[in-house]
């Protein structure tokens, strides 16, 4: 299994040091435009390897794809972050042209690839991926609900005073502040609804929380976080490279599930062998619905600033 990971920063860096940890790839290639910088990452990172005890080999390239030739699963980070204060859609100008870039650079090389789209704004950007790229519907994914959901279950396991491995929950919709969709009716603490533990007004708190997780590391750290983007990002590498069939909420492009069409947005899918193997469609409530056509509306605007 071949992994290519472009933008050796951040998130870049922290998503190759969580797949070679969990040692199921044979191979990444981290690749970016700055000059010797993501040689100098897989270096530092290929340097843990005795200690954290994988065997995953990490090369790093300037802006060569001719090295990721044959690439399995690409991951795209490259791009520029937010900074406090800013929205992920102000992100687009930059991000697009690089994303649409990178993608065609990288099919170019492996015709075959699963691609897992990072860059923010990530449901426009994986919408541009299906637009500019002849890929199959089902190599195209978004990573946004995964670590959403993460998220979601540390407010919830915060709120709860319970560890969170004793927590589940899912968020779906788009990848914004305003936009994203906590499932508390569906969230539970080994199996009891959260809903019948907590109040109203403090299940309320962790939704409002969780949809301006990514706000709030943004202005702690100055820059938005990468530790939990590259973990989650790494678990729909292993899912795929490993043939799991897990579900997670990524950006899929939908084709009348959710009762809607042409737009790429956080739903669950089981992810395998092949990228998107299915998307689950969950019986929403009336409310949830309307929250999801709301959110729908969000990324179809930013999906309309594309020069397509
Ligand atoms: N979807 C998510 O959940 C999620 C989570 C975290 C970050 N992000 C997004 O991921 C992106 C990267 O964030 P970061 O913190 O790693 O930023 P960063 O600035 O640390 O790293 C970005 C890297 O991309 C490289 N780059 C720029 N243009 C390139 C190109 N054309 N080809 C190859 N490399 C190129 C840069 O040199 C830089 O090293 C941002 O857009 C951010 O908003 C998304
Ligand atoms: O918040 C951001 O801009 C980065 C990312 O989308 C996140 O949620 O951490």
């Amino acid at each position: 299994m071949k992994v290519t990971v472009v933008g050796a920063g951040s998130v870049g860096a922290s998503c190759a040091e969580y797949i070679a940890i969990k040692d199921f790839a044979s191979e990444v290639v981290l690749l970016d435009i700055k000059e010797g910088y993501a040689e100098g990452k897989a270096m530092d990172l290929m340097q843990t390897a005795s200690l954290n005890g994988f065997d995953t080999k990490i090369t790093g390239v300037t802006g060569d794809y001719s090295k990721t030739a044959d690439t399995d699963v690409a991951v795209i980070t490259s791009g520029i972050p937010r900074k406090p204060g800013m929205t992920r859609e102000e992100l687009i100008g930059i991000n697009a042209g690089i994303v649409k870039d990178v993608s065609d650079n990288l099919i170019k090389h492996s015709p075959n690839v699963i691609i897992i789209v990072v860059s923010n704004p990530m449901d426009t950007m994986t919408y541009l991926v299906h637009k500019t790229t002849g890929l199959a519907k089902n190599k195209i994914i978004g990573m946004g609900g995964a670590l959403d959901s993460a998220r979601f279950k540390y407010r919830l396991a915060e709120a709860l005073e319970a560890p969170i491995s004793d927590v589940d929950g899912m968020v779906i919709g788009g990848h914004s502040d305003t936009g994203m969709i906590p499932l508390t009716r569906l969230a539970t603490r080994n199996s009891l609804p959260v809903h019948k533990i907590l109040s109203e007004e403090r299940l309320t708190q962790v939704s409002e929380e969780t949809k301006v997780g990514g706000a709030t590391l943004t202005k702690l750290l100055g820059t938005s976080a990468w530790y939990a983007p590259g973990a989650a990002v790494s678990g729909l590498v292993q899912a795929i490279a490993c043939d799991q069939k897990k579900m997670f909420p990524c950006s899929a492009l939908l084709e009348g599930e959710y009762g809607m069409s042409d737009i790429s947005i956080g739903v669950p899918v089981i992810l395998g062998k092949n990228g998107i193997e299915s998307i689950v469609e969950i019986e929403l409530t009336e409310a949830e619905k309307a929250k999801m056509e709301e959110s729908a509306a969000g990324v179809r605007k930013t999906n309309g600033l594309l020069e397509l």
